[in-house]
């Protein structure tokens, strides 16, 4: 379960549209954002999120009872077996020699670390095991979990709210990565910490996806912007002012799935965030990028993709308690160190929770 941090007191009013978009010509004018071309799930009666944001507000871990705890680790424990299994075993028994470096490199690598962080962990663990006179395979285990910890803290970033508002978050991924779960999970959390929720219907392409969204945030009190047709940059826009006019804390935009190959859907994605900034000039304040931790090294091809063209701000790994080896964490903080702002290990509200270095690297190396 997640929990707020209070922070520094901060409010920045909500703002009028500031001009028409100008990619947006060919949609009805929209005079006031009430009427707008909208079919809305759910619109419960939100009060001005003045007095509610008065504060700026971090997502942490909460202190969650012990056997809570011991499910969410065991889950990410037992989803990075495959590789905690054979990084642990390298190290019973073993003498410290080049065998062990070479299995170690093999290891790292069927983690889907890549050639580059392998490389750094096994020259840095070289230098500490010279430096600090290590003998024992134990000393060795210990000496690669800091590294590792070291080499993973970079990523581990809050998510801090209250900052605009709304504040509005763009979601973006490769097909099936888990972005409607991963909003729906998220969109509870905030929810449940008083912070008034806006979906962005954005995924125009499926219809099915528009459907999912709507009849989730009728269930749960969720107000969902979404066209019966149309540009998904035109329902990003529409839900912005939307926001603006109710006074919501969060805008989440989905999209839909597409490869970062597919350079027109691409450029689709380009288009979104451009339009959102014509809504609200600071926006998108959050840009984050789900990836299924299945996917293995092309994670790291779809972080650069998505980064290049979209300038992400975060990230979701997504699926750990699969058959995910986990290692492509350390690929990404060795070429793109993207905050990871949170991870899933499975499909209800409470199997997402933020990123911890200690915590992944313990359920890593067994
Ligand atoms: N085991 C597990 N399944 C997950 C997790 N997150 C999402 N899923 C499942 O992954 C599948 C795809 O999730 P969606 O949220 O529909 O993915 P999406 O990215 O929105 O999909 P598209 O809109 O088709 O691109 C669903 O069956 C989810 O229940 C997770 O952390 N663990």
């Amino acid at each position: 379960m997640f929990s707020f941090f209070k922070k520094k007191p901060k409010v920045e009013p909500a703002a009028l549209p500031e001009s028409p978009p100008e990619a947006l010509t060919d949609l009805p004018q929209q005079t006031e954002p009430e009427a707008a071309p909208v079919v809305t799930a759910h619109i419960p009666p939100v009060a001005p999120a003045q007095a509610a944001i008065e504060e700026e507000t971090i997502i942490v871990a909460a202190p969650v009872a012990a056997e809570q705890k011991r499910s969410w680790l065991s889950r990410l424990k037992t989803g990075l077996s495959k590789t905690s299994s054979s990084l642990t075993m390298l190290f019973v028994g073993a003498k410290i020699d080049d065998d062990l470096y070479e299995e170690l490199e093999s290891a790292l690598l069927l983690s889907d670390a890549g050639v580059e962080a392998t490389q750094f962990l096994l020259n840095a663990l070289k230098k500490k095991v010279k430096e600090d006179k290590l003998t024992e395979a134990a000393q060795v285990k210990a000496a690669l979990r800091m590294l590792l910890i070291d080499l993973l803290t970079p990523l581990q970033k809050p998510l801090v709210l209250g900052r605009h508002q709304p504040l509005v978050m763009m979601i973006a991924g490769v097909n099936g990565a888990g972005k409607t779960t991963t909003i729906g999970k998220l969109a509870k959390h905030l929810q449940a910490h008083q912070q008034s929720v806006l979906l962005a219907a954005g995924d125009t392409f499926r219809a099915a996806a528009r459907e999912q969204l709507t009849i989730w945030g009728e269930r749960n009190n969720v107000t969902v912007i979404a066209q019966e047709s149309g540009d998904p940059a035109a329902v990003a826009f529409d839900a912005v002012h939307s926001a603006q006019a109710r006074g919501t804390n969060v805008v989440m935009v989905d999209t839909a799935g597409r490869l970062p190959t597919q350079l027109h859907l691409m450029d689709e994605l380009k288009k979104i965030k451009r339009v959102i900034g014509k809504g609200m000039a600071s926006a998108p304040h959050e840009v984050l990028l789900i990836i299924d931790g299945n996917t293995g090294q092309n994670a790291l091809a779809q972080v650069k993709a998505f980064d290049d063209a979209l300038g992400l701000t975060g990230l979701v790994i997504t699926k750990l308690d699969g058959t995910a080896k986990g290692g492509v964490l350390a690929a990404i903080a060795t070429t793109r160190a993207i905050p990871v702002y949170f991870i899933g290990v499975g499909e209800q509200i409470d199997d997402l929770q933020p990123f911890n270095a200690v915590e992944f690297v313990d359920a890593l190396l067994g």
